[in-house]
């Protein structure tokens, strides 16, 4: 029987070694049946010089092979030697732990099969033989294990990719960590944030600009009701301090007031963060299952901070929400009932996001029922020596500082552009009263972007009543410097020592 060479199951079958040094190796056919095994055996001979070099070359092969089989087991990374037409060559013996499936269940597999099949999400090799670049990527396999892959091509002497190697790193037990790690630093988050409320008491916004009044007196107004308002503004402009506010205002007050910033928990945590789930219902899941932000927020508001972050699918369940008041845990079918007020804020733009399909055009309409935009800094520097005084107050308190600001150094802030608005003011002036070297904060002491600021003209020093506050606070600070008792003080400024002692209290200053 003929056979192309291709066809052929060889497999030694006889060895032997004669006095003069001769080996003869006879191969079987393994692809014959078994009567016609051995009627046309294959002889190969190698004389005593031949033998030598092939004992030597077989001995540094196996030696390599060793080395090389020991490498890929003892790195402890499932390694695969896929060939180039995608076909797995060989595995390490983790690969039943890892992917389920024993060695030769794998080797001899097509890559493009295993991820058609699911085996895992998104094949590694596939990548490197489209691009021919070394990938790293992160993997799922269908016993739901996350992998961190890196695919690196092998190219041979003449430049063409023979095999791709990959190493996979099973992060399943580190994902799960991590994830269980946000979930509870979230959770402390959200506890802080009602710490911080009940403590504080009222919100304290701080304002005297026209277009703030007017956003004041909206809110006063739908605080009354349980229409969804959507803050618009630039980042740090006080979006969700309105939304606080807003609360506050509203006969929801005495309940939870809870705020979920959209932009910082990956998709999939923002969907269990918001609607809860059952227990057992995913792989790094609390055990005992979780209540939702939204029931947490039964009775009161809840808002959703950067919502334009949120994805489709979420949004979708958001919008139901909306609709029926509604909503199905994660892992449940029981729908559950839910009484809570929506606030929602952005700075992206959300209709450009309808046009394109990455917001819902439904959701946009149901939470835009009354939108309400929020100023920059810029467009209302009358505020500007207001908020200084107010931050400075505060962080005088908590510093235990009693700082105060030059005029020119006023007139300076006012100039500067905010690009970070009423936040950047804010830590601005916290890093001034920490760091500041005297009482009274010179231009020399602000930041450099803010001391180049003086070109423009001052629009606004503040009004009557605030301009005077600021001389009096400089006329004391300068008496304090130099008396040495109140007597001294009162005798220079001609005014009496019960009067000096309540102005100093005011200012929260005091004889060094
Ligand atoms: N009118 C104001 N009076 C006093 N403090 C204010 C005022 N406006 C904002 N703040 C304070 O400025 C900081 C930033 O405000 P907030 O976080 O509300 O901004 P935001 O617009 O929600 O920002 P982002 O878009 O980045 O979420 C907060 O500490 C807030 O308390």
């Amino acid at each position: 029987m003929e056979h192309a060479l291709n066809d052929w199951s060889l497999e030694v079958s006889q060895m032997e070694l004669e006095d003069n040094g001769t080996l003869t190796v006879t191969f079987e056919d393994n692809s014959l049946d078994s009567q016609q095994k051995y009627t046309n055996p294959l002889s190969l001979h190698f004389d005593s010089d031949r033998l030598q070099e092939f004992i030597t070359t077989t001995n540094v092969y196996r030696s390599l092979e060793s080395e090389f089989k020991s490498v890929m087991e003892l790195s402890g990374e499932l390694v695969t030697i896929v060939n180039k037409e995608g076909t797995v060559e060989r595995v390490s013996s983790n690969c039943k732990k890892i992917m389920g499936l024993a060695v030769d269940e794998f080797v001899g597999r097509s890559i493009y099969d295993m991820e058609r099949l699911g085996v895992i999400t998104l094949s590694s090799s596939k990548k490197v033989l489209e691009t021919l670049k070394e990938v790293q990527m992160t993997q799922r396999t269908r016993g739901d294990r996350r992998l961190f892959v890196r695919g690196i091509p092998l190219f041979n002497e003449s430049g063409s990719l023979e095999k791709v190697i990959n190493f996979s790193r099973d992060i399943t037990e580190e994902s799960n960590l991590q994830e269980r790690l946000r979930e509870r630093e979230f959770e402390i988050n959200v506890l802080l944030q009602e710490v911080q409320r009940s403590h504080s008491g009222k919100n304290l916004l701080v304002s005297k600009a026209a277009e703030i009044e007017k956003v004041t007196h909206l809110l006063n107004k739908v605080a009354q009701t349980d229409a969804t308002v959507l803050f618009l503004g630039e980042t740090g402009v006080g979006k969700s301090a309105f939304a606080k506010h807003l609360h506050e205002l509203s006969p929801r007050r005495a309940a939870p007031f809870i705020q979920l910033n959209c932009a910082v928990l990956p998709d999939q945590l923002v969907e269990s963060e918001l609607f809860g789930y059952a227990k057992g219902s995913f792989t790094g899941a609390n055990q005992q299952g979780k209540k939702g932000l939204i029931e947490a927020a039964a009775g009161g508001t809840l808002f959703l901070d950067e919502i334009g972050e949120l994805n489709l699918q979420t949004q979708t369940k958001l919008l139901q929400v909306l609709q029926e008041k509604t909503f199905t845990p994660i892992g449940k079918t029981e729908p559950v009932k839910v009484d809570v007020r929506f606030v929602a804020a952005t700075n992206r733009d959300l209709e450009e996001m309808v046009e394109t399909g990455a917001f819902r055009r439904d959701l946009y309409y149901r939470i835009n029922v009354v939108p309400v935009l929020i100023p920059s800094l810029r467009e209302r520097t009358e505020d500007i020596p207001m908020l200084i005084h107010h931050f400075t107050d505060k962080f005088n308190g908590e510093y235990k500082r009693t700082c105060s600001f030059s005029r020119d150094a006023i007139d300076r802030l006012i100039n500067y552009r905010w690009p970070g608005n009423v936040r950047e003011l804010e830590n601005m002036i916290e890093q001034l009263v920490i760091t500041a070297p005297a009482e009274v904060i010179k231009v020399s002491d602000l930041p450099q972007k803010v001391q180049r600021c003086k070109e423009q003209i001052n629009l606004f020093k503040g009004s009557f009543k605030e301009q005077m506050q600021t001389h009096e606070r400089e006329i004391l600070q300068d008496a304090l410097k130099e008396a040495k008792n109140l007597n001294e003080i009162a005798e220079k400024l001609k005014i009496d020592v019960s009067t000096i002692s309540r102005k100093l209290k005011k200012h929260g200053l005091k004889l060094q």
